[in-house]
């Protein structure tokens, strides 16, 4: 598990830091510099021409740093100084003198002539970005980005880029290598920092552990490794020991997602999977997936909401441990009362994907049913439903919109994207660092949903089921892309690459 901070945190760490362990705010400095000196030698030679654009902050004083020790080593280098120097802060003002004193190349903005460059080293702005980039600001950048430098490092962030939400202010720089100091910040975890960030290398530059205890929200993603929080199989165990789960799912024409939901279920390690379907389904899923147990309705049954369905449903809920609610229903009126029913009468964790999501937005009433236990896994298109906010506004705030959700019914979401959010009940929020485009298909949700429904019968709770389901999904996203490409997946080849990930496991 590796955590991970807003801009916002990461400054109360740097306080605690050096205000209450008491390493000095220059030593900091000066191993930030040196740790981005370390990527930079990896990228240029001495005859590279070198440009450090610094801002006024403590960004641009780590800038200043670098320039000297890069100048110090022989690099051709010029450290353009974007704001003015009686602005700077004390960290940087010291900067100055020292870099003056040992020769470095320093030239204020507007006496700068722009030529060819290898190398930008980008220390204009850091954490310290609070407000759209306008102005000379936004000039000094717009010339850098149109001189084209041929490599470009960021220090921290790329300029440019909010710390905490990963949008853009206006204008940024993208960067081939970001290196940024102590933990990786939610900024370039999200798109579209994320994508402007290139590769991240996260510094250690003394932060003691300790520090974190200062920060009250918790961010967080997985990691290679992390495999090993999926509980392990005893021994002694029979089928019943590894969950019941109730796939509720499907409809005329509609089987597939159902499939895919149930499939994965029995892959991450359920014991038992009951698909709850109508007759039409019976045959294709039991020629597909003879593992599962088939139970039918009759959705007219379901419509009029008949005595005999209740207690139908009811005897299905009461048998499970674990209940899938959503995958390829379908919209017609009679999933509401199924969606009703369910959530009146089972006491178990509940997944609600699609259309069950589908039947809660037009329904709203049926949120009043909701308990802790429940998981919701919107796309962006049923948030957008859910809440009534657009996708834009949704999009500006991946993690906001998740967590306000989240919060407001005391359950879990699991936002889908790119890169999916995790607003657990518990109130960390996992972000996911695990998959690719390549899962951009269809039934790549329903396969989430029958992970995270595996995981829970495994005996995992909710929040931990939730983000180690995201993961393990886009782990096995990636293994598929490895072997076939970025085109060809198939939702179905995520649950074959299941046990590959599983297996990672190191105990
Ligand atoms: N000891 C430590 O703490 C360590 C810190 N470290 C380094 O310090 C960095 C944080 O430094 P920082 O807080 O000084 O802010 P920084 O990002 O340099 O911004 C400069 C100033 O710009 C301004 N500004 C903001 N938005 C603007 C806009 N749109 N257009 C124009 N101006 C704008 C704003 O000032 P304002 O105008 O609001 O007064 C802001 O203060 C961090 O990323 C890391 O690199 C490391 O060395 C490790 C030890
Ligand atoms: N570009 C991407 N990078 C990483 N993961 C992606 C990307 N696009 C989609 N995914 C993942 O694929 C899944 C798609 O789910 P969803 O939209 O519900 O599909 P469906 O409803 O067809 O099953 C989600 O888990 C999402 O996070
Ligand atoms: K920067």
């Amino acid at each position: 598990m590796r955590y991970l901070v807003t801009g916002d945190q990461m400054k109360e760490v740097d306080h605690y830091t050096i205000d209450t362990i008491g390493i000095p705010s220059l030593v900091l400095m000066e191993r930030a510099a040196l740790a981005v000196v370390c990527e930079i030698e990896k990228l240029v030679n001495k005859k590279s021409r070198i440009w450090v654009l610094c801002g006024n902050g403590n960004n641009g004083g780590d800038g200043i740093a670098i320039a000297r020790m890069l100048h110090l080593k022989g690099y051709r280098t010029t450290a353009i100084l974007a704001g003015k120097r009686e602005s700077a802060t004390r960290e940087t003002m010291i900067q100055l003198e020292i870099a003056k004193k040992v020769g470095v190349d320093l030239v204020d903005y507007p006496d700068f002539t722009f030529g060819e460059c290898d190398l930008l080293v980008d220390a204009l702005f850091g954490l310290g970005l609070n407000r759209e980039v306008l102005g000379s600001y936004r000039e000094i950048m717009d010339q850098v980005i149109a001189s084209g430098p041929a490599l470009t490092v960021a220090v921290d962030i790329p300029s440019g880029i909010h710390s905490g939400s990963g949008q853009i202010m206006g204008i940024a720089f993208r960067a081939d290598v970001t290196v940024t100091f102590g933990w990786e910040k939610l900024g370039t975890m999200l798109y579209p920092g994320k994508e402007y960030s290139g590769t991240v290398v996260v510094a250690e530059i003394g932060f003691p552990e300790q520090s974190l205890s200062t920060i009250k929200s918790e961010f967080f993603t997985f990691e290679p490794g992390d495999a090993n929080k999926v509980p392990l199989r005893p021994a002694y165990s029979n089928k019943g020991s590894f969950g019941k789960v109730l796939v509720v799912a499907g409809s005329r024409n509609m089987s597939g997602a159902a499939y895919l939901s149930s499939l994965a279920a029995y892959r991450t390690g359920a014991g038992l999977v009951k698909i709850f379907t109508v007759e039409e389904n019976r045959t294709i899923l039991q020629s597909e997936l003879p593992e599962a147990i088939i139970a039918t309705y009759d959705p007219k049954e379901a419509d009029a909401s008949t005595e005999a369905f209740k207690e139908l449903l009811g005897k299905q809920c009461e048998w499970a441990s674990v209940i899938v609610l959503g995958p390829g229903l379908g919209r017609e009126s009679y999933v509401k009362n199924l969606v009703e029913e369910v959530l009146t009468n089972a006491y178990v964790p509940i997944i609600l994907d699609a259309d069950g999501l589908g039947a809660i937005a037009d329904n709203p009433d049926l949120t009043g049913y909701f308990t802790e236990n429940i998981i919701v896994t919107p796309h962006l298109g049923e948030m957008a439903r859910l809440t009534g906010s657009s996708v834009e506004a949704i999009k500006k705030n991946l993690i906001a919109a998740a967590r306000e959700y989240a919060d407001r019914f005391g359950i879990t979401c699991v936002l889908k994207d790119a890169v999916t959010i995790g607003a657990l009940k518990d109130q960390r929020t996992y972000v996911n660092s695990s998959g690719n485009s390549s899962m951009a298909k269809a039934g790549a949700g329903d396969v989430l949903t029958g992970i995270i429904a595996g995981l829970l019968a495994l005996g995992l709770e909710e929040s931990d089921a939730a983000a180690l389901g995201v993961w393990l999904h886009g782990r096995a996203g990636d293994v598929v892309q490895e072997k076939y490409g970025g085109y060809s997946l198939l939702a179905s080849q995520l649950t074959e690459e299941i046990h590959t990930i599983l297996q990672e496991q190191t105990r």
